[in-house]
């Protein structure tokens, strides 16, 4: 490849189904009484979208080579995401070289300080990333994970997120993670049905098979430390996101008073590699950035090897082909998540549907990563989507 250039960078906005996952239309489990830091006001108890968790919708970034190549990829940031991409970050790629991955993300983090650090700054500036990427990949004609150092295994292998392991564990999978339903506001009646379900799951999918419980920031030391000892007691493999994502202190405290043999795993909301210093100092065992908010491939990468010198795994939350590539490459990656998209998570279907075409998913808990150049997806040309502003 002769030393390409970026000639032009396109941010577009989708609505529905897509990088927003919670942006769901109807009854869906992912949106089905789920215990979060919301649930201190009953009126917001039942559903997530009724305070707001669908407002930003799906960003798409393009990257456009000067020979014409277009690299892409998704993320959740809608309209704002958009604003951001071409009001502002466009200037620090536009007329640079392809490969000066680490330059534009490093400009694109520290102009954005006064207004940025991690939330929906950090979701564009990874979406920016993913897609430059996409699109060195598809002018070396090469997937994304060999640019990063190539595989360490031949296959991927999955836990199922759901509202059913049971049915997770006969579709092949490692072990099911389920949402918790009632948050401390709830009281001791919450506190006995949370403790019931992980009880009645265990039941129906016996003893071996791994089940975690994902407690969305919903909980507080306290209850999180008497739920974790009461579940260790039905085997539950970890206990995730128990707290607020700024409560460091909180997640160093829980780690300390959790019963061992289960582990304490978070990260989905937080960001950049200082972020995640701080939530290694922590002790937690796993963490678990989404490719798609943390910073990108190019943070990815600075946070797996933090975390691996601090002897904790890095099991990256959803985002489908952008954690894959990633997480073939790492050994203190051992296996993925798979996030089941489908109403009642009984089937599996891919993560972002409709958005992308040729998104992969696993068949019996397992992948082998597509060799198709880039993150090997195209955009699906019948999905509508608009371009509210240009640069
Ligand atoms: C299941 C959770 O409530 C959430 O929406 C998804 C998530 O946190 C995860 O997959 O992890
Ligand atoms: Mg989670």
């Amino acid at each position: 490849m002769s030393q390409r250039t970026i000639r032009e960078v396109r941010a577009y906005t989708v609505r529905g189904k897509g990088a927003d996952y919670h942006d769901q239309e109807g009854a869906h489990w992912i949106d089905d009484h789920i215990a979060t830091p919301m649930a201190v006001y009953p009126e917001y108890r039942q559903s997530r979208r009724s305070f707001g968790l669908d407002v930003l919708g799906t960003l798409v970034v393009e990257v456009e080579a000067d020979d014409g190549t277009v690299g892409f990829a998704v993320t959740t940031a809608g309209e704002i995401g958009a604003w951001i991409v071409e009001k502002h970050l466009a200037r620090f790629l536009e007329g640079r070289a392809v490969t000066d991955l680490e330059r534009i993300w490093d400009q694109m983090y520290r102009s954005t300080l006064f207004y940025g650090r991690r939330g929906v700054v950090l979701n564009v500036i990874s979406g920016v990333d993913l897609a430059l990427y996409d699109l060195l990949g598809r002018l070396r004609q090469e997937p994304v994970y060999a640019l990063l150092g190539g595989p360490v295994r031949d296959e991927l292998q999955f836990y199922a997120t759901g509202a059913r392991p049971d049915r997770a564990k006969e579709l092949g999978f490692l072990g099911g993670k389920m949402p918790l339903h009632h948050a401390p506001g709830e009281g001791v009646e919450g506190f006995r049905k949370n403790l019931d379900a992980l009880a009645d799951m265990r039941g129906r999918v016996g003893e071996d098979f791994w089940l975690m419980l994902d407690c969305w920031m919903s909980l507080d030391v306290d209850y999180a430390t008497r739920f974790v000892h009461a579940a260790a007691e039905h085997g539950l493999k970890w206990l995730e996101e128990a707290l607020i994502p700024d409560d460091y202190w909180g997640y160093a405290q829980l780690k300390r008073q959790a019963p061992p043999g289960v582990l304490i795993s978070t990260g989905e909301h937080e960001a950049t590699r200082w972020g995640f210093r701080q939530l290694l100092e922590t002790g937690v065992d796993i963490i678990q950035p989404d490719v798609n908010w943390c910073g990108g491939i190019t943070e990815l990468i600075k946070i797996s090897a933090l975390a691996d010198a601090h002897g904790a795994l890095v099991v990256p939350h959803g985002s489908s082909v952008y954690s894959y590539h990633f997480v073939v490459t790492r050994t203190n990656s051992p296996f993925a998540e798979f996030l089941m998209m489908h109403e009642t998570a009984e089937e599996v279907v891919p993560m972002f549907s409709p958005l992308l075409l040729g998104e992969p998913v696993p068949v019996d808990g397992r992948l082998r990563v597509p060799e198709t150049p880039g993150f090997g997806v195209e955009l699906n040309p019948e999905v509508p989507r608009e371009r509210p502003y240009t640069h």
